[in-house]
């Protein structure tokens, strides 16, 4: 919860404003939901709410009260599911009911990501901006982007392998490139371009608010008319200025297309570019907007997903070097070592494509998956769930269930016996459920794809070394937020040889 409005607040706000929205009977109906910790009067769960890596917490919390729970904010229903078959018979089986998304008062109101269709409750305005998506991000479009990841790929490799300490900024830079050149056919110029950093912000503002429980506002909407004088009011400025970066982020980059659609300068194909073009300057300010904001989530739902992926790959191969080894010499037998790996090498690449498949299982970059919403009073297996009720997914401990994945903190890319059908399975649940699976997944699994197999081919990846030159092995630990990252860790790449450092070269020197 955000330090200044605080839980004291809360109280104050709550008993003196008169205001509960809580119903703390204990009616049958409330004896049915879903067990889970216990309530207290008002505040529900708040107290108990982990603030770090929640999905661990969740996972414990399992051993006591099964694959379902439920959580009470202030009177808000929270349920949590840890089993994959709950989840799929819920949100996939039930996706008619089960795809709404939680009205989230900071989020969606007073910042303004309501506009983009992630957030969108499920309707009509959702369906058309996903379909404007879907179409452009299918698997049969995806081909399309190949020689863009690629290239990117091999110059980032090229570059951290000529200063390591830009891994964090060049897999952001690549990744952005990458992401923006397909939406809006502009081609960022450096790693502090505003096209890049603005919604590069509004990604990690998205990731804030949109985790349960990080404002009070969400619980307690009235709060949102609170004058801007008084104490505890220091979410309304945030929102102002986080609002004008959402704004940013989505307007700017369009409207730098759609002017330069005219002068040449946007690269096609790319989403905005195709659809101005083909409605022929017939576009209504309507459909204009659905554009703008289907296209701001293609780029939101496109960059740090990714970042957060590469970057496990990155940690995982440092505390792998077996799976380095096997990978590398899969990459020599297949490709072999006069030119670099395509994506169109996948097919026979097994242990490449299981590295993947592991890293999405290892540490899924959206661990809680975003929360969906019940848009009805729902009854499973004799427990009552409240429309209303956010439904939070724990992919984490899905993909860390000891039954289904042994050892499941060990990289262990054989786990799969290079069955595409078990890797599917991982897949299926780190890209969500339903109705709102993620549709950029073929897109994703490009861009990593090419990123894995472009630094496996030519560098050994080393721990990076402290100031007395001994080696630091990386430890894992995610940030909190809704789409997590391996916290900070250095790293050191080693070229396998001339040759593949002359391909590097050679590759990242053409032109797009
Ligand atoms: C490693 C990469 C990625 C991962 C792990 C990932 C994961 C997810 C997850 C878990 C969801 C929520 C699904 C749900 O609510 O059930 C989602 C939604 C979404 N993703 Fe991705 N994603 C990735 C990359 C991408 C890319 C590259 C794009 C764009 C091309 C994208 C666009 C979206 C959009 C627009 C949504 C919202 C869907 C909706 O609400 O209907 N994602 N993603």
């Amino acid at each position: 919860m955000t330090d200044d409005l605080s839980y004291t607040t809360l109280f104050a706000a709550a008993l003196f404003g008169g205001i509960l929205l809580y119903n703390y009977s204990s009616s049958d109906r409330k004896n049915k939901l879903p067990p889970g910790p216990r309530r207290l009067p008002i505040i529900g769960n708040v107290h108990q709410m982990p603030q770090e890596e929640p999905w661990k917490v969740f996972s414990e919390w399992g051993k006591k009260y099964g694959g379902i729970m439920h959580v009470d904010i202030m009177g808000q229903s929270l349920v949590i599911i840890n089993s994959t078959k709950i989840a799929t018979d819920l949100l996939d089986r039930r996706s008619n009911i089960y795809s709404d998304r939680p009205h989230f008062v900071m989020a969606c109101d007073l910042i303004g990501y309501g506009e983009t269709f992630v957030l969108q409750p499920y309707g009509d305005n959702w369906r058309k901006q996903r379909r404007l998506v879907a179409h452009d991000f299918g698997q049969a479009m995806a081909p399309r982007y190949h020689s863009l990841q690629e290239k990117e790929a091999r110059i980032l490799v090229r570059n951290v392998l000529k200063d390591p300490s830009s891994l964090v900024s060049q897999i952001k830079l690549r990744i952005g490139i990458i992401i923006i050149r397909v939406t809006y056919g502009y081609y960022i110029q450096s790693e502090n371009d505003p096209i890049l950093t603005t919604p590069l912000t509004a990604m990690d503002n998205f990731s804030f608010s949109t985790s349960p429980g990080n404002f009070l506002v969400d619980f307690i909407p009235i709060l949102r008319h609170i004058p801007v004088w008084m104490p505890g009011s220091g979410f309304l400025k945030t929102a102002k200025e986080w609002r004008k970066i959402v704004w940013d982020a989505s307007w700017n980059p369009y409207d730098w297309c759609k002017k330069n659609l005219e002068t040449g300068k946007t690269l096609m194909p790319n989403l905005c570019g195709n659809f101005i073009s083909e409605s022929c300057g017939e576009m209504t300010q309507d459909e204009e907007d659905k554009l703008v904001w289907a296209a701001s989530s293609v780029m939101g739902g496109g960059l740090d997903t990714n970042m957060s992926s590469a970057l496990t790959f990155y940690m995982a191969m440092i505390l792998n070097p077996r799976v380095q080894a096997k990978a590398q010499a899969e990459l020599d037998a297949v490709v072999g070592k006069d030119r670099l790996p395509t994506i169109n090498d996948r097919e026979n690449l097994p242990y490449i494509r299981s590295i993947i498949a592991e890293i999405f299982r290892y540490s899924p970059a959206i661990p809680m998956c975003i929360p969906h919403a019940l848009s009805q009073d729902d009854v499973y297996e004799g427990v009552f769930l409240p429309k209303g009720a956010l439904i939070m997914p724990n992919v984490w401990h899905m993909l860390h269930d000891p039954e289904v994945y042994p050892n499941p903190m060990e990289f262990h890319p054989e786990r799969f016996n290079n069955d595409d059908a078990e890797m599917e399975k991982v897949k299926d649940l780190t890209f969500g459920f339903g109705r709102r699976f993620c549709p950029g997944k073929h897109f994703a699994e490009g861009t990593l794809f090419a990123i894995v197999a472009t630094t496996l081919a030519t560098c050994d990846i080393l721990p990076g070394l402290d100031e007395n030159g001994k080696e630091v092995m990386p430890k894992y630990k995610y940030t909190p937020g809704t789409i997590t990252f391996p916290e900070a860790f250095p790293v050191r790449l080693r070229p396998r040889s001339a040759q593949a450092q002359a391909l590097l070269a050679e590759a990242s020197t053409a032109i797009e």
